[in-house]
């Protein structure tokens, strides 16, 4: 059975037997006896034995041809070999009994002498190989020989031991797996990337040289890079667009200039108004906004704009955007007379303004309804309300629909708008309704083509979500993202992820402010505006610099376990209009929060604040997110009470304050007559306040995207603009995570920083900080002293 061992490092040759008779080697006998048979083989014509010349060529060849077939390592094998020559050399061989003349038979007992002695000298040979092996194979423990058996053969069978593998090349790499399927489909997954460093100047777009002169007055001296990368593919030109856009871009990069644009370029020299587009934005301040660009660009133009919001009565609204003429049109009279009849005998159940108007008219006429408006931006609940209940509104002529916020838009909380407009904007349009051309074909019995809507889809957080995009039925939809420098590999300015979906402006700076005692956040607050924010209000410049030292020298002071929130805590009242998806702030431990960003007050950090609020004509502005309506009003109390100096400086924005009172507000902001809003998250969409320096997060905002539209108030147009968001213990951990190192939000090199508020100036507001909860509790309960 040795045999089976060896024959796994020695191919048989052709025509030869195998076994031990392959290793045999030369006798010193010039006339060998011949060997015994193998156990297996006893049964095998025998062989003439071979002279000890031609065992010596034999086992020379064999030798040969092993060095040859030998895969494995072959100065192994031929160490092998030699040891097997020596071995035998010395090897006292079997003496076997020679008879004169022919061939002799053996016994049985000579067989089996033979076959011990042979198996004798395999052991040996087996222990000496044994103990070579011990040479090559030094970590492998050797074990003492044992008697070879017949069921050894198990343990010979193992892995050869001492046969090293002969090196190997180091394998190929595994190539990074990149799949080639997504979930997405390929628009969405791969879209046109545009650097946000871009900038063209308008002269090289196809638009009305007036037009451009009236942006450059404005201080629009060239296309910003949305524009730069959206206005080429919706303008007519070479690199029109044949199809819809979904555009992602930073907060205040100025999307809105690079759709009206466009609009008021398609629109301008028609004769009469109809209703052709169509913009949908979330909130009444975001109306306004759109419709002062719209009516910068349109001016001249005879291009007619108008709103539809909540803020005034429908039947004004109605007034404003319908114009009621009257045709001579006697057989559709005819049939407005019979309608009338019919309703008239049934009672006024079925009453309609329609008809009421007809009533009104000389015999033999009609109503007609005209838009008096070519372009209508509104909020959706609005259009909704038109869609259903004003005679002669219509979206038949539209051309044009633009979403801006789209993700919010989409939100599920908004969706029915989506259906309704759908459901007006694709219905079957009137004969007389229809262009030329389709007039044409219906009058030649064709079906009228397919109208053609171009959507424009705009976010700063664009959402992905294939489902929430379908439901606009986009035909032909291109992707394009506005974000930092991709390198050309794709990687975001040597950082950041190309996956990631968020941008945030290059111009601001984000911080962190952490709260180590969340019932004393307003002191925080209050150190922050007061000793920071709003010093260069009150103070010398100078005192900046002796503002920032202080922070340098900022307190150790172990945090408090305590997470009671005097005015955050209440959220049952959130505002409506806030961003839906909800975050959970207390889940996560921020053990390695408060250590592994040490950069908190670095040079170029100080710098930067300093820069921002030197630079300014006026005194630094700040717009502070709460998160409700109620915290608001309470926020501005407190702060009133501890800090009577700031009250007359801060105005209040909230959801039930009437449009005539944010209006007073936002105009008040923008001539500095206050420098602070407190807000709750209806004001993080859209809201453009002109140089607004510092946005403060006073209570965490509740999801990435929420943190993204707040803290894009300030750092808006290029200008610079810090973020501070104050950061108790346990809200540290999800805002680190998931905000401050999110891979979602490219930020190219820059980071989130650390700034703590000095003890000392907390200490010597804690007085007048526990007047103030008493003067609030006894406003609210009404209890004098
Ligand atoms: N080409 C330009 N040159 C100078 N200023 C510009 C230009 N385009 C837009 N702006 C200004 O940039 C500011 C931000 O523009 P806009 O409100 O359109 O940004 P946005 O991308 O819609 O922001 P958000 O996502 O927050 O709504 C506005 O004050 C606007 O007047």
């Amino acid at each position: 059975m040795a045999s089976a061992f060896y024959s796994r490092y020695i191919p048989p040759k052709k025509g030869t037997t195998t076994g031990a008779s392959g290793l045999t080697a030369p006798s010193p006998n010039p006339d060998p006896a011949p060997k015994a048979p193998p156990p297996d083989e006893g049964n095998k014509p025998k062989k003439k034995p071979k002279k000890a010349k031609e065992l010596e060529l034999d086992t020379k060849k064999k030798s040969k041809d092993l060095s040859h077939n030998d895969l494995e390592d072959n100065s192994v094998f031929q160490e092998k070999v030699q040891g097997v020559d020596v071995d035998s050399k010395k090897t006292e061989l079997p003496k076997v009994t020679k008879s004169k003349g022919s061939k002799r038979k053996r016994t049985e007992e000579e067989h089996e002498h033979e076959s011990t002695q042979e198996l004798q000298r395999h052991k040996r040979l087996l222990q000496k190989y044994q103990r070579s092996s011990a040479h090559t194979a030094p970590t492998e423990t050797i074990q003492p020989a044992q008697p070879v058996e017949e069921d050894v053969p198990l343990q010979l069978e193992r892995e050869p031991q001492g046969i090293q593998p002969l090196p190997q090349p180091e394998p190929e790499p595994e190539p990074k797996f990149n799949p080639t399927f997504s979930s997405l489909p390929s628009w969405l997954a791969k879209p046109v990337h545009v650097s946000s460093s871009t900038r063209l100047p308008f002269t090289d777009l196809n638009i009305d040289p007036k037009l451009t002169e009236r942006l450059e007055t404005k201080g629009f001296k060239h296309a910003f890079a949305v524009q730069a990368a959206v206005l080429p593919l919706i303008l007519p030109g070479p690199e029109r667009w044949i199809g819809d856009l979904c555009v992602s871009a930073a907060t205040g990069s100025g999307k809105t200039l690079s759709y009206v644009l466009p609009i008021v370029e398609s629109l301008k020299g028609r004769h009469a108004p109809s209703l052709r587009a169509v913009i949908v934005v979330p909130t009444r301040e975001l109306v306004s906004q759109v419709r002062e660009v719209c009516e910068l660009c349109a001016t001249g133009t005879g291009v007619q704009v108008g709103i539809a919001v909540g803020s005034q009565s429908l039947a004004t609204e109605q007034e404003s955007l319908i114009e009621i003429d009257r045709i001579f049109d006697p057989k559709a009279a005819e049939l407005l007379e019979a309608k009338a009849n019919k309703i008239y005998q049934k009672g006024l159940e079925d009453y309609s303004p329609e008809l009421e108007t007809f009533l009104g008219m000389i015999p033999g006429h009609v109503p007609s309804y005209v838009s008096k408006v070519d372009i209508l931006i509104c909020t959706p609940g609005r259009l909704v309300d038109h869609i259903k209940s004003t005679t002669g509104f219509s979206l038949d002529q539209v051309e044009w629909l633009v979403i801006d916020e789209a993700d919010r838009l989409l939100d599920d909380s908004f969706q029915e708008w989506v259906d309704t407009i759908n459901n007006s904007l694709y219905k079957e349009r009137a004969f007389d309704r229809l262009p030329l051309s389709d007039q044409m074909r219906v009058i030649i019995g064709e079906p009228p083509s397919q109208k053609a809507i171009r959507k424009v889809i705009l976010s700063a957080t664009m959402t992905r979500d294939l489902e929430k995009l379908s439901t606009l039925k986009l035909r032909r939809p291109k992707f394009v993202s506005v974000g930092l420098e991709q390198g050309q590999n794709g990687e975001i300015n040597g950082s950041g992820d190309p996956e990631a979906t968020l941008a945030l402006p290059s111009t601001l700076n984000e911080w962190v402010v952490p709260v180590e005692d969340p019932s004393e956040k307003p002191l925080y607050l209050i150190s922050l505006l007061k000793d920071r924010l709003l010093g260069a209000l009150d103070r010398p410049r100078v005192d900046l610099d002796a503002s920032n030292e202080a922070t340098d020298l900022s307190s150790d002071e172990s945090s408090s376990d305590s997470d009671s929130d005097s005015t955050s805590s209440d959220s049952s009242s959130s505002d409506s209009d806030s961003d839906s998806t909800s975050s959970d702030s207390s889940n996560s431990s921020d053990s390695d929060s408060y250590s592994s960003d040490s950069s908190d007050d670095s040079e170029a950090s100080r710098k930067n604040v300093k820069d921002a609020i030197s630079s300014r004509t006026h005194g630094p502005t700040v717009l502070i997110f709460v998160s409700s309506n109620e915290n608001t009003t309470r926020l501005f109390h407190l702060i009133s009470s501890i800090e009577p100096s700031l009250a007359s400086s801060i105005g209040t924005l909230t959801k039930q304050d009437g449009s005539a009172d944010r209006k007073r507000i936002l105009a008040a902001f923008k001539s500095k007559r206050i420098s602070v809003i407190i807000a709750s998250d209806r004001a993080s969409r859209g809201l453009d306040l002109l140089d607004l320096d510092h946005v403060i997060n006073y209570d965490i905002p509740r999801s990435l995207e929420s943190y993204v539209h707040r803290v894009g108030r300030t750092a808006r147009a290029g200008k610079g603009g810090q973020a501070w968001t104050l950061v108790t213990n346990t809200e540290a951990g999800w805002f680190w995570n998931n905000v401050a190192r999110s891979k979602d939000i490219l930020r190219g090199e820059k980071k989130v920083d650390r700034q703590r508020v000095k003890e000392e100036d907390l200490a010597r507001r804690r007085e007048s900080y526990a007047d103030a909860l008493v003067k609030l509790e006894e406003a609210v309960t009404g209890k004098g002293r």
